[in-house]
């Protein structure tokens, strides 16, 4: 099983984005952009504008986490600015299948994502038009918050849901399950247990003195958390 690290640039140094983003280029798997508008979540960051920059410095297919209140107006467009996957919040979307089928048609990856309280079960059969699933461990709005323990059984109960879509042949593009929020060295450990194969980290890689390193550590507690056969040589 493979995994993904997606270092979460809300923790670096606005200033340098693209050295930020260069210092994880060779460990991490992508990088994470919180674009936020100050209505769906109470936080102003980035946002087109900002993406198409990084889309041309950045070696890293950009995986852009859109907390906006009109993810179906805005969302193709970060898909066509060359982002490598866009994520919409199921509690913004009007149109979310239309708007999953438009990411992808414009050739990124669709992602689909639910806040701590929003369960699971009314959103099953949208994953066949998503390429991640992507369970908020915290409120969504800021970096360096306490992860939420209560969502590690959606996370459980999503990865008991893929592995059956997976066992019956329902899909042939892989469905990443991605955790975002708190994610640090105490906590991945519990997220991989729970199912996660895909771990965004903002603090826990941006705050000390060398992210690469940061990246790799992550990486090795994800490692040891699973079976010995399943680890990466
Ligand atoms: O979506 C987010 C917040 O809404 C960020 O991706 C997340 O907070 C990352 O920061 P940290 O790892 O420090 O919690
Ligand atoms: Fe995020």
């Amino acid at each position: 099983m493979s995994i993904r690290i997606s270092p979460s640039i809300l923790a670096a140094d606005f200033t340098r984005l693209a050295e930020e983003a260069d210092a994880v280029a060779e460990d991490a798997d992508l990088l994470h952009v919180d674009v936020m508008d100050n209505h769906f979540v109470p936080n102003l960051t980035v946002g087109l504008p900002v993406v198409e920059s990084l889309v041309k410095k950045v070696r890293l297919p950009l995986d852009i986490h859109l907390g906006v209140t009109d993810p179906d107006r805005h969302a193709p467009d970060y898909a066509e600015a060359g982002a490598g996957s866009v994520t919409i919040h199921a509690e913004a979307t009007h149109s979310p299948v239309r708007t999953l089928r438009a990411i992808r048609a414009a050739g990124a990856q669709a992602g689909l994502a639910l806040n701590p309280a929003t369960p699971l079960q009314p959103y099953e059969g949208l994953l066949a038009e998503a390429d991640t699933l992507l369970i908020m461990t915290v409120e969504p709005g800021f970096g360096s918050q306490k992860f939420l323990d209560f969502t590690l059984e959606k996370v459980r109960q999503a990865r008991a849901l893929i592995d059956q879509i997976s066992r019956f042949g329902g899909r042939d593009v892989p469905l990443w399950l991605q955790v975002d929020g708190g994610v640090n060295e105490s906590t991945i450990a519990r997220c991989a247990e729970a199912g996660a194969d895909s771990f965004v980290a903002g603090s826990a890689v941006y705050a000390g003195t060398d992210p690469g390193a940061a990246v790799r550590a992550l990486r090795r507690r994800v490692d040891a958390s699973r079976p010995v056969d399943a680890r990466a040589s």
